[in-house]
C-alpha cells in the first residue's frame, strides 16, 4: 500500500493518465484499532420500521416492549383434572362458569377456570362415583350429580388451595417491559411478543446495501484465460452481507474507466444505505475509485488502513449521507477490508452493537465505559509464535480449538484457502505474538465462536 501526501516528494508517481488523488490530501491511513473503531462510530443507527413477528427474528427492537395486558390474560387450569370449589367430596357439574362450594367441573390443561375455584384436583388424584347417594333427588326427572372424591393417588395434601391453578398476570402485568429497546430478537423473544397478542414488531431497518465490483479482467464463469480472473465477489458477497445484518441490493459492474466507476457509484448511491466496491483502490491508470469518489464530493473517513493484507480499504461517505466502503480488489484482502470496515459499520446501522459502546467511551446508557475501543468478540492464545510488522495490523485466518489460536496457511492476500477454513480473524499486533500469548479474534460472519 503507497498512500502518498501530496507534499511529500515522489507524488507525480502515479503516471501521466492517473487521476490526481486529491482525497490524500486530508487523511492519512489509520491504525487497524481505530479504523475498526471509526467504522462502528461514525454512523447513527437507521431509523425503524414495522415488520410481522417471523420477520422480526434476528432484528434490533427499536422501543421498548410493554406488555399491553397481563401475560397470561386468563386463570387456567395448569393439569388436566377437575376445577374444584370448598372442601370434596365434590358434586359435579358440567359447562359450569362459576362453582359454588362442593362442586366440582372438569377441566383440561389451559382450560378457562370458572369462578370460584379454589384449586385442581388431577385426574390421577381423584375418582368419581356416578351417583351422589349423599343428595337425595328432589326432582325424580333429573338424574343425581356425579361425586368426586380424591382417591388413594393423591399426593399428601393434595388438593391444597391454589394448587395447579396459573393465575392471569402470572408472566407480566399491562404495561410491565418484557423486551427492552435494543434487544437482538431471537425466537423465544418473537413467542413472548405473541403471548402478548402483539402482531408486529418496531425494529431498526436493515441497513441497503449496493455493490460495485470494478475490474475488466473479471470473469463471471467458466475458466479464464491467462490474465484473466474468475469473480471472487459475485457470488458471495451479497449473501455474506445479509449475514453482517444487511439487505444485498443490485450488483453493477463498472468498467475500468473514470467515468463507468462514477456513474455506477452514483447509481447505486440512489438506494443503498452502503455502497460497497471491489477493486480499483490503488493508483494505477486503471484505477479511479479515488478519483470517482472525489468527482462524487465524498469525505473520506478513513482513508487506508494500517493492516495487511487489506490495506488499501477506504470508508467514505457520499454528500447525500450514503457510505461507500471500498475493498481492494485481492480476494482475501477484500475481505479483511469487509470485517474491519463493512461489519462495523452495518453493524451500528442495524442497532447490532457487539459490546454497547460508542465512540465516547460511554455505554448506550449514557455511563462511562472506561475506553472508547471497540472490543472484537474474543481473545485465545496462540500455538506458536506469530512474527509482527513494524507499523502494520496482520490479519491471519486461523483455527480456534479449546481456546486455542493456530493460524492457517494460504493467507496470501489473493488467497481464500486459509479463510475456508477458518473460525476467526487472528489480529497480530505489531510487535508480534509469543506462544501462549493472546491475540484478539475477529468473528467471521459464518461461524460462531464457543
Ligand atoms: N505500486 C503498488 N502496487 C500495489 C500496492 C501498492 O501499495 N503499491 N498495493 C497492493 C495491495 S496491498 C493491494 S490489496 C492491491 C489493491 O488493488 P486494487 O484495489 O486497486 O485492485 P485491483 O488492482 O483492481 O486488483 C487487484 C487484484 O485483485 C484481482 N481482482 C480484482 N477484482 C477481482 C474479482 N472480482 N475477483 C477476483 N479477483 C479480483 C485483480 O485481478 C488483481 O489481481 O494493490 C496492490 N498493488
Ligand atoms: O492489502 Mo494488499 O492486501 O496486501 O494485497
Amino acid at each position: 500500500m503507497t498512500l502518498l501526501d501530496p507534499e511529500t516528494p515522489g507524488h507525480d508517481n502515479f503516471g501521466p493518465q492517473a487521476p490526481r488523488p486529491e482525497l490524500l490530501r486530508t487523511v492519512n491511513p489509520s491504525t487497524w484499532a481505530d479504523a475498526f473503531t471509526v467504522a462502528r462510530s461514525t454512523a447513527a443507527r437507521l431509523p425503524e420500521e414495522t415488520v410481522g413477528l417471523a420477520a422480526a427474528i434476528g432484528r434490533v427492537l427499536a422501543r421498548d416492549l410493554q406488555a399491553p395486558h397481563d401475560v397470561p390474560h386468563f386463570a387456567s387450569s395448569a393439569m388436566d383434572g377437575w376445577a374444584i370449589s370448598g372442601d370434596g367430596p365434590w358434586r359435579v357439574v358440567l359447562g359450569a362458569r362459576r362453582l359454588e362450594q362442593g362442586e366440582a367441573t372438569p377441566i383440561v390443561t389451559g382450560g378457562l377456570l370458572p369462578h370460584g375455584t379454589d384449586a385442581v384436583l388431577r385426574s390421577e388424584s381423584g375418582f368419581t362415583s356416578p351417583v351422589d347417594t349423599d343428595t337425595p333427588a328432589l326432582h325424580t326427572s333429573v338424574p343425581p350429580a356425579p361425586l368426586l372424591s380424591v382417591g388413594p393417588a393423591a399426593a399428601a395434601g393434595e388438593p391444597r388451595a391454589g394448587q395447579h391453578m396459573r393465575p392471569g398476570g402470572d408472566e407480566a402485568r399491562a404495561g410491565d417491559i418484557v423486551i427492552a429497546a435494543s434487544t437482538r430478537l431471537n425466537p423465544a423473544h418473537i413467542a413472548l411478543a405473541a403471548a402478548c397478542s402483539l402482531d408486529v414488531l418496531p425494529v431498526i431497518r436493515n441497513p441497503r446495501v449496493a455493490f460495485v465490483f470494478t475490474g475488466d479482467e473479471v470473469d463471471e464463469s467458466g475458466t479464464p484465460a491467462s490474465g484473466r480472473v474468475r469473480d471472487s465477489f459475485g457470488p458471495q458477497l451479497p449473501e455474506t452481507i445479509r449475514m453482517l445484518g444487511g439487505t444485498p441490493l443490485e450488483s453493477r459492474r463498472s468498467a475500468d474507466t473514470l467515468e463507468s466507476t462514477t456513474a455506477a457509484l452514483a447509481a447505486s448511491a440512489l438506494t443503498a444505505d452502503v455502497v460497497i466496491t471491489t477493486g480499483g483502490t490503488g493508483h494505477s491508470n486503471v484505477d479511479h475509485l479515488r478519483a470517482a469518489l472525489a468527482r462524487l464530493g465524498a469525505t473520506v473517513i478513513v482513508n487506508g488502513v494500517l493492516m495487511r493484507p487489506g490495506g488499501p480499504s477506504i470508508l467514505a461517505v457520499l454528500p447525500n449521507g450514503v457510505f461507500v466502503v471500498c475493498l481492494p480488489g485481492n480476494p482475501l484482502a477484500a475481505m479483511m477490508g469487509l470485517l474491519t470496515l463493512a461489519a462495523p459499520l452495518l453493524a451500528r446501522l442495524s442497532g447490532r452493537h457487539d459490546d454497547g459502546r460508542d465512540n465516547e467511551g460511554r455505554d448506550d446508557e449514557g455511563h462511562e465505559s472506561g475506553t472508547s475501543r471497540a472490543a472484537p468478540l474474543a481473545r485465545a492464545s496462540v500455538s506458536t509464535p506469530l512474527a509482527g510488522r513494524a507499523g502494520t495490523t496482520l490479519l491471519l485466518p486461523g483455527t480456534v480449538r479449546g481456546g486455542i489460536a493456530t493460524p492457517n496457511s494460504w493467507h496470501g492476500s489473493g488467497m481464500m484457502r486459509g479463510l475456508a477454513d477458518a473460525d476467526a480473524i487472528l489480529v497480530v499486533p505489531e510487535h508480534g505474538v509469543a506462544t501462549g500469548e493472546r491475540v484478539e479474534l475477529l468473528s467471521l460472519p459464518w461461524t460462531r465462536l464457543d
